[in-house]
């Protein structure tokens, strides 16, 4: 069953088209990735879907109801969360405020509760805590909790940003260039916590990546944008072997029927 669909999307930047008449249906409680070469289009394609960019033309529905047009925060409220390509944490926040600042949609005493420290509030911001401590134990940083975020190594820093998408309890959650700047052992811890993130919440995973190895590892679906339209979409066995898709990574002479695999892009 579909819980994201887009269709028909288009977003322009004044004469370039990065964002070309899209369509495709993100299948509920599964993990499906977006690739494509650089400049193909992914950015800007979650940049769509959460709000950020308004669409020129197309369809995007987050079970069956419309969000074009609808202001990210409120995005955030309808259920789907993100993490960015460059890290977007508060850096001078502790580690565990980073995630307690993810969970403030869901608040419902407010900062005025909370000054005059009612008991309401109180009670809300303990509850607060112990959330924010279990997701950091889910994510593997709890013995960091006090850590000021910009003090973390890199790759810490992109599970606390996937923390705080958790915290604000999505139903969708789109993880952009997860991996980047990743070593081989961060990368393999990063494609267990993605696959415990799906199997323990059921939760629909979105993931941009470069990286082959996690995309194939981990993706049911996967779909294919070169220069902003859609060149292939499927599974990881029929996307490694597609002719346009190979094509579109390696230039055309790279394709040459089997032989060539998309191992081999790094
Ligand atoms: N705000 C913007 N203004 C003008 N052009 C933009 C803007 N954002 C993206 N573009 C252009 O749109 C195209 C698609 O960019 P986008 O960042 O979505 O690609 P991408 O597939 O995410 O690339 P990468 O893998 O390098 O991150 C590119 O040609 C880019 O230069």
């Amino acid at each position: 069953m579909t819980i994201l669909k887009v269709n028909k999307l288009v977003k322009r930047f004044g004469g370039l088209t990065a964002v070309g008449g899209v369509d495709f249906a993100f299948p509920r409680g599964k993990i499906s990735a977006v690739i494509g070469p650089n400049g193909a289009g992914k950015t800007t394609f979650f940049n769509l879907i959460t709000g950020i960019y308004t669409p020129d033309e197309g369809v995007i529905e987050l079970d069956g109801t419309s969000i074009v047009g609808v202001k990210p925060h409120q995005i955030v409220s309808l259920g789907i969360a993100r993490t960015f390509q460059n890290i977007r944490l508060f850096g001078s926040m502790t580690v565990l405020e980073n995630v307690m600042v993810g969970m403030h949609i869901h608040l419902r005493t407010g900062i005025i509760g909370t000054l005059l420290s009612l008991p309401a509030a109180r009670h809300e911001e303990e509850l607060v805590h112990r959330e924010a401590y279990r997701l950091l134990e889910f994510v593997g940083l709890q013995a960091l909790l006090n850590e000021q975020a910009s003090n973390l190594p890199y790759g810490a820093q992109r599970r606390l940003e996937i923390a705080r998408a958790l915290a604000a309890k999505p139903k969708v959650l789109l993880l952009d260039e997860p991996a980047a700047g990743m070593n081989p052992r961060e990368t393999t811890e990063l494609i267990g916590l993605i696959r415990r993130i799906q199997k323990e919440t059921g939760m629909t995973i979105i993931l941009i990546e470069h990286d082959m190895k996690l995309v194939m590892e981990l993706s049911e679906h996967i779909l294919v944008l070169d220069y902003g339209t859609k060149i292939a979409e499927g599974g990881p066995d029929h996307i490694r072997a597609h002719p346009k898709v190979i094509e579109a990574y390696l230039g055309k002479s790279a394709v040459q029927g089997e032989a060539v695999r998309l191992e081999v892009i790094s």
